[in-house]
């Protein structure tokens, strides 16, 4: 029995996620508190795509949305929801089976609004989508 681990070589993928969001017109949602739209994604390095190593991505909401459990099995890897508030989701990446890695999780708190340096939420430019972005890289180790 060969007491030898499995050589491997390093394969290293960088990889994108977080999320943008704007402010809705006023009452863009008759009888709702909503007032922003986002989305949130996970992406490749200049939008590269990851749909050859990535299967699906399970995004996980706060448990108030509805089916808060989000399957995305085919790129692009995001999803677009309304909502009034931030909070920390979860993106599960799971892989295609031949590469024999077990699923990641990935952390992100949601940011809908413009903060100053001192932590103050801004009020120029109300209308800009504000964008926070974290850049990762997944490490795989390949048998060779
Ligand atoms: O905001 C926060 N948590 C949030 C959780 C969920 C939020 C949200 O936006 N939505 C739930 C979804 C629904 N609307 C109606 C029915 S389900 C729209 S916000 C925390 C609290 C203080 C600071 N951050």
């Amino acid at each position: 029995m060969s007491n030898k681990r499995t050589k491997g070589v390093t394969v290293v993928k960088p990889i994108v996620y977080g999320n943008i969001a704007t402010l809705l017109p006023q009452k863009k949602i008759p009888d709702s508190d909503h007032t922003h739209k986002w989305t949130v994604s996970v992406r490749g390095l200049n939008n590269e795509d990851i749909s050859y190593f990535v299967k699906k991505v399970t995004f996980k909401l706060h448990e108030t949305y509805a089916n808060p459990q989000r399957v995305v099995e085919h790129p692009p890897f995001e999803l677009t929801e309304t909502g009034w508030g931030e909070f920390e989701l979860t993106m599960k990446l799971q892989f295609v089976p031949e590469s024999g890695e077990k699923a990641v999780t990935l952390y992100h708190n949601l940011r809908l609004h413009p903060y100053e340096e001192d932590g103050s939420i801004s009020t120029a430019n109300k209308n800009k989508p504000v964008q926070s972005f974290q850049y990762d890289e997944l490490v795989f180790t390949e048998p060779t």
